[in-house]
């Protein structure tokens, strides 16, 4: 970037937030897609306070999502996720990584849709798997066939992610190269021409 370049970055960035107003950006898709990742720095490159729906889960009950899935139960976990992520989207704008399920729920939807602006954070089996292997925090994936668990679930759920307002495809790239397609995909979908500096 040169001198010259600078100041008309700034503007996209205040074009940006002010195009956005009130609404947050909110990153769904698969779990290991990036969302946590990816939000953490788009938020950082905007300015925007950064929440994720699973981390606030966990702070609010004082319990991993483990436990929580072990002592209640999925649906129970759902419910709470549905009311955390309705306060989080009327608590003002900012970037919000949700859990991998958490857009499948239509009450969720619908939130999202009046007050955010969604990106999907697309990936393909082998990509995730690879990510996922690393931790063991996934209740969904303790079986003894975590890529068959994954399959079941692209085909249930890519569907219903395709109404996110875009869709941004993780590729074997940096989170940082990723975070900047995210933002540019939005100055996009808001009628401004992308590249907003990082
Ligand atoms: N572009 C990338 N390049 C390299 N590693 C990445 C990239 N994006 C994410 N990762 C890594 O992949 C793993 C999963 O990423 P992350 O936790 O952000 O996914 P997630 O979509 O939030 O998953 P979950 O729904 O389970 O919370 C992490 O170890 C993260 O560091
Ligand atoms: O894809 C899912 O259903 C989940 C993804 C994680 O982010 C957590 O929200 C939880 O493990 C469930
Ligand atoms: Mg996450």
């Amino acid at each position: 970037m040169n001198a010259q370049q600078a100041p008309a970055k700034q503007a996209d960035r205040a074009a940006l937030l002010d195009r956005l107003g009130n609404r947050s950006i909110v990153l769904v898709g698969l779990m290991g897609a990036g969302k946590t990742s990816i939000g953490r720095k788009v938020a950082a490159a905007l300015g925007l306070p950064f929440v994720d729906s699973d981390h606030e889960i966990e702070d609010v009950s004082r319990m991993t999502i483990p436990e929580l899935f072990e002592a209640y139960g999925e649906p129970e976990f759902r419910a709470l996720e549905q009311r955390v992520i309705a306060r989080i989207l009327e608590s003002g704008p900012k970037v919000l990584s949700t859990g991998g399920g958490a857009y499948m729920n239509e009450h969720t939807r619908a939130a999202i849709a009046s007050q955010g602006v969604s990106v999907w954070l697309k990936a393909d089996l082998d990509l995730l798997m690879e990510r996922v292997a690393k931790k063991q925090h996934r209740p969904l994936l303790r079986d003894p066939d975590p890529r068959g668990v994954l399959r079941r679930l692209m085909d249930e759920r890519y569907p219903v992610y395709a109404l996110a307002d875009m869709a941004v495809v993780t590729r074997d790239e940096t989170k940082d190269v990723i975070a900047a397609e995210v933002i540019d995909a939005i100055s996009r979908h808001m009628g401004l021409s992308g590249e907003v500096d990082e």
